[in-house]
């Protein structure tokens, strides 16, 4: 766990007021989208607008990734050369299914890099699973390439591809959910939980939100500014939650020192898994600057 990846606020590249307003809200990464926020005509408009527009606006240290279109459309393979060229540096894979869509985006990746002397292998991938074949090929999509940095879910073309209404109980999402989960840190790249559509209500967001981090999800992308703060309040350890880790760390080194193993801490068991988590927490709120 190095880079910090709550929140990734989409912002379609048709709309420049708003991508110039998108670093106000502070989110940890910044999806311009190119697929399906942008209408056909615009599709190649947009795609120039971004090209001028991205090193023109201070970003101060968010991670911008650009969601291409997928690389069987017309608009991909430009999408990929235009704004890598441009200086994006993290392409978001939309429809994503097997390990041979991450191959064909790594070798058009591979002659941009030689044909402009870009270092090679600086461009990363993040894959979006949105179909059942890419859920049931995640692990393979996440191992596919040095360059995956992070899987995300996308509930919305699920649940078409499956033939099924999206639930604010979200049943039909469970399997597919945990699945990206799984293979996300089976192969040590981040998990990305998907949108929630519904601006309107926050309450159904937040539960989202908070199920996404109980199952394993590194952060959840965002379609509102609104949502990015309610994300990052979710996905950041609490001060009880660090001073308590703290405790249990400060605690296990005394007890190493006078050679015991497993001890108790406010009543509960510490051993090593107790140990390790609270690790990750405390490492957690340093990323977070909660410390
Ligand atoms: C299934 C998928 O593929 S999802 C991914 C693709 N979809 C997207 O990228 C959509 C991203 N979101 C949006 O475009 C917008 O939020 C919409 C169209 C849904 C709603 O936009 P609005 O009607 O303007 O919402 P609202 O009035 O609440 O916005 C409040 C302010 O936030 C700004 N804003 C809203 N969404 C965003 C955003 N995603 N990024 C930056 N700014 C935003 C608005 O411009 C507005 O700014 P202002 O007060 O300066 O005028
Ligand atoms: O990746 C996402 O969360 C948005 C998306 O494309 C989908 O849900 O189909
Ligand atoms: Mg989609």
């Amino acid at each position: 766990m190095n880079k910090l990846r709550r929140t990734m606020l989409f912002c379609p590249a048709s709309e420049p007021k708003m991508f110039i307003n998108t670093p106000v809200y502070k989110p940890d990464c910044i999806i311009f989208d190119l697929e399906d926020a942008v209408a056909l005509s615009e599709k190649d408009s947009a795609r120039d607008l971004l090209c001028e527009a991205i090193n023109s606006i201070d970003y101060s240290g968010i991670e911008i990734f650009v969601r291409v279109n997928p690389l069987y459309t017309p608009f991909g393979e430009t999408d990929v050369r235009e704004v890598v060229k441009a200086g994006v540096r993290n392409i978001r894979l939309p429809m994503c299914e097997s390990k041979e869509d991450v191959k064909k985006l790594e070798e058009l990746l591979e002659q941009i890099e030689k044909e402009n002397n870009i270092e090679l292998g600086s461009v990363k991938i993040q894959c979006a699973i949105e179909t059942p074949k890419g859920v049931m090929n995640s692990y393979e999509i996440a191992t596919s390439s040095l360059r995956v940095v992070a899987i995300s879910f996308g509930a919305e073309d699920f649940t078409r591809e499956l033939g099924v209404d999206r639930t604010k109980e979200a049943t039909e999402l469970s399997f597919a959910r945990s699945q990206v989960v799984l293979s996300a840190k089976a192969a040590s790249v981040d998990a990305i939980d998907t949108v929630w559509a519904d601006i309107k209500d926050m309450e159904g967001f937040i539960k989202e939100a908070q199920n996404a981090k109980t199952i394993g999800f590194s952060g959840k992308s965002c379609i509102h500014p609104a949502q990015v703060k309610e994300v990052h309040r979710i996905f950041t350890p609490s001060k009880e939650e660090v001073e308590k880790s703290i405790q249990i760390i400060d605690a296990a080194k005394e007890a190493e020192e006078k050679g015991l193993g497993v001890i108790q801490v406010n009543g509960k068991m510490v051993d090593v898994p107790v140990i390790k988590k609270a690790e990750r927490i405390v490492s957690l709120a340093g990323l977070e600057k909660v410390l």
